[in-house]
């Protein structure tokens, strides 16, 4: 039997994923995976919901009667996945890559609880289409916002008006948890 009643963790380090998930009313947990994440696969959609898993099943191992959500964010733009970018000059490299351009954020999302085997992955994808920018706006935009921990090198919600022209899908899924299917997931737990 569980010492406590069981309560769903979050695994995970954003603090943008702790807020998301807080303005859905559920109390939870925070406790982070830290495991080491794939960066490519030959479906780069892949990427994203193996990442989510892992870190699911890391910390669900530690709490087999708790629900434990893991969720993985990526950038996908010409069939290959970009992630957090390695320095100020990758991340430079990466906006000027996708300036005048329209790439997918994909967020995997792994649901896991040990005890009774309940398993829910699945992914969500938002088509973002940046304004055509140079340079000169880039370098702006990376002295405004800190973007070392951000898939695709940019936030949305830090200033993204200097960067995207529009976006198609959930924004949440952008800064890293789409929240609608997640409710809906998340009621399932007690089916
Ligand atoms: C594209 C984009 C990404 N991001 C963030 C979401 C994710 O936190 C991060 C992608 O890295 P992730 O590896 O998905 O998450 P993380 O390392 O921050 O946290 P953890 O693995 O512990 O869950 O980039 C934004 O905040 N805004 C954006 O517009």
């Amino acid at each position: 039997m569980p010492e406590r009643s069981p309560m769903l963790i979050l695994a995970s380090n954003s603090p943008r994923r702790r807020e998301l998930l807080l303005s859905l009313g559920i109390p939870f947990a925070v406790e982070a995976a830290d495991i080491e994440e794939i960066e490519s696969l030959d479906d780069p959609r892949e990427v994203p919901l193996r990442n989510a898993e892992r870190k699911a099943a890391a910390v669900a191992a530690r709490h087999p009667h708790d629900p434990v959500l893991g969720a993985d964010t990526v950038i996908v733009f010409r069939d290959a996945v970009i992630g957090k970018p390695r320095d100020e000059a990758d991340a430079l490299r990466i906006l000027l890559s996708l300036a005048g351009k329209t790439h997918e954020v994909v967020t995997g999302l792994a649901l896991l609880r040990c005890a009774d085997g309940f398993r829910r992955i699945w992914r969500e994808t938002t088509r973002v289409t940046f304004k055509p920018f140079g340079r000169e706006t880039a370098e702006r935009y990376l002295s405004l916002v800190s973007v070392l921990d951000k898939a695709g090198a940019y936030a949305i919600q830090e200033s993204g008006e200097f960067l995207v022209e529009s976006v198609d899908g959930s924004i949440e899924n952008v800064i890293g948890l789409p929240l609608e299917r997640l409710q809906e997931e998340l009621m399932r737990l007690n089916d």
